[in-house]
């Protein structure tokens, strides 16, 4: 398995150990193995200071090291019993966060068949999709990598193999909440289901890793879909020529690459029941912890609560200028956009947000319109206006996004111009 997950010599490797007899069996396993393997061992504890028998089991975990030859590191984290996510919630986040911390090439981890059969059917009863059936995988690449070597093992051959060798580990009595329904599942649910169904332990593992491999189908499917319908700004159009399914699946993937939760089906069904529904109008359809804009024929994420209102940034002849999460390009012409002798003689000219009593005059004759007056006008939604560009020469507003030009900017035919384009 360590060749498999493509471990090369002199890799740093580094048990996560919590005292246990799982951690403490992989312990003793790859410290035998260090040798051929050409990799260096290490271990970590990380002390949540949740139990009174802490301080033990950091010291039993220090002296298995010890007498292993292996380098030892601690963490101590202070976890609030109080924490509105649980305790256990907030030690596992707290844990990860200072394993993340240790410096090695890869985080082994002592996870078991068993814990893999009750972690999918634990989420699968509390609600998952495909990713959250897909349990644990025994490779995780990353900085640092995750392993998991003991993951094809039943958990009665681990405590065989620790009791056959005489070695010594540290139970975790723990028994809050989650704990209490994973337990609840390990020692009442388990043995009931193995009693019907005595491969069952290793059927949902199998199930677990089809369900993972579903999972990399789905995100190749997602890139491939997020490509042709336009990559970063989404061409609505061609979005809805796809599935719902496969709308929903883009979606989630967006959501996941941006580092965040996939919200409920339930909300995807009906972000994407209204997208149908609505073809051409703006909308702002929540799901979760982002926004799913339109406007236009364009389609688009943002973080609940709006993205913040980008700065203003002085222009100095540049081909394209930041604007939020994209940028203003500002292409030479001729007869076309703003003029560019007169950009030229100005004293400032500033790409920034709207200002209060902005106004603007489309053509020569025509009345000046207030900011709030021209969006109405061009049908651009509330909530997209603090993010428009404008660009303002000697306090004037020369252009805006979504608009256009104002009148006494505007280049004569002939004369050579500048064309803002605001690309999201
Ligand atoms: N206090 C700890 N310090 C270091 N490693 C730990 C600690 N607790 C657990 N681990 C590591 O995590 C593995 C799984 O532990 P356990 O089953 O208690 O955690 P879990 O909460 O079910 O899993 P996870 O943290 O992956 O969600 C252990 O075999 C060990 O490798």
């Amino acid at each position: 398995m360590l060749a498999a997950a493509g471990i090369a010599p002199g890799e740093a490797l580094c048990v996560a150990l919590s005292g246990g007899v799982d951690s403490t069996v992989l312990l003793h396993i790859l410290a035998r193995l260090r040798g051929r393997g050409g990799f260096t061992l290490a271990a970590a504890h990380v002390h949540h200071g949740l139990s009174p028998k802490a301080d033990a089991w950091l010291e039993a975990c220090r002296a298995s090291c010890d007498a292993l030859g292996v380098a030892f590191h601690s963490f101590r984290v202070q976890v609030r019993r109080d924490d509105p996510a649980g305790p256990e919630a907030a030690a596992r986040a707290a844990r990860h966060a200072a394993l993340s911390r240790v410096p090695c090439d890869w985080l082994a981890f002592g996870h078991h068949q068993d814990d893999q059969a009750e972690t999918l059917l634990f989420r699968l009863l509390r609600g998952t999709g495909v990713r959250g059936a897909g349990a644990m995988a025994e490779v995780e690449p990353g900085a640092p990598g995750r392993l998991r070597p003991l993951l094809g093992l039943r958990r009665a051959q681990i405590v065989a193999y620790a009791r056959e060798r005489g070695l010594t580990w540290v139970e975790d009595e723990s028994n809050t909440d989650e704990r209490y329904v994973r337990n609840l599942l390990r020692h009442r649910v388990m043995p009931v289901l193995e009693e019907a169904f005595p491969a069952a332990v290793p059927v949902l593992a199998r199930a677990g890793a089809q369900f993972r491999e579903a999972d990399g189908l789905l995100g190749d499917l997602a890139r491939l879909d997020d490509a042709a319908c336009g990559g970063t700004m989404l061409e609505r159009a061609k979005l809805l020529l796809l599935s719902d399914e496969r709308v929903r699946n883009l979606l989630r993937w967006r959501i996941r690459a941006l580092g965040l939760e996939a919200p409920a089906r339930a909300r995807l069904v009906e972000a994407v029941r209204q997208l149908r529904a609505a073809p051409e109008q703006a909308l702002r359809l929540p799901l979760g912890a982002v926004v799913c804009c339109t406007y236009r024929g364009r389609l688009w994420l943002e973080p609940e609560g709006g993205r913040a209102v980008p700065e203003a940034t002085v222009w100095h002849g540049e081909a394209e200028l930041p604007w939020g999460a994209g940028r203003v390009v500002l292409a030479g012409a001729v007869g076309e956009g703003l003029s560019r002798a007169v950009l030229d003689r100005a004293r400032e000219v500033v790409l920034g947000p709207r200002w209060a009593g902005l106004a603007l005059r489309e053509g020569v004759g025509r009345p000046r319109r207030s900011f709030k007056n021209l969006c109405q006008e061009a049908g651009i939604p509330a909530w997209l206006r603090d993010g428009l560009p404008v660009l303002r020469v000697d306090g004037a507003a020369a252009w805006i996004g979504e608009i256009g030009v104002a009148a006494e900017f505007r280049c004569a035919p002939g004369e050579p111009g500048v064309v803002p384009l605001w690309r999201r």
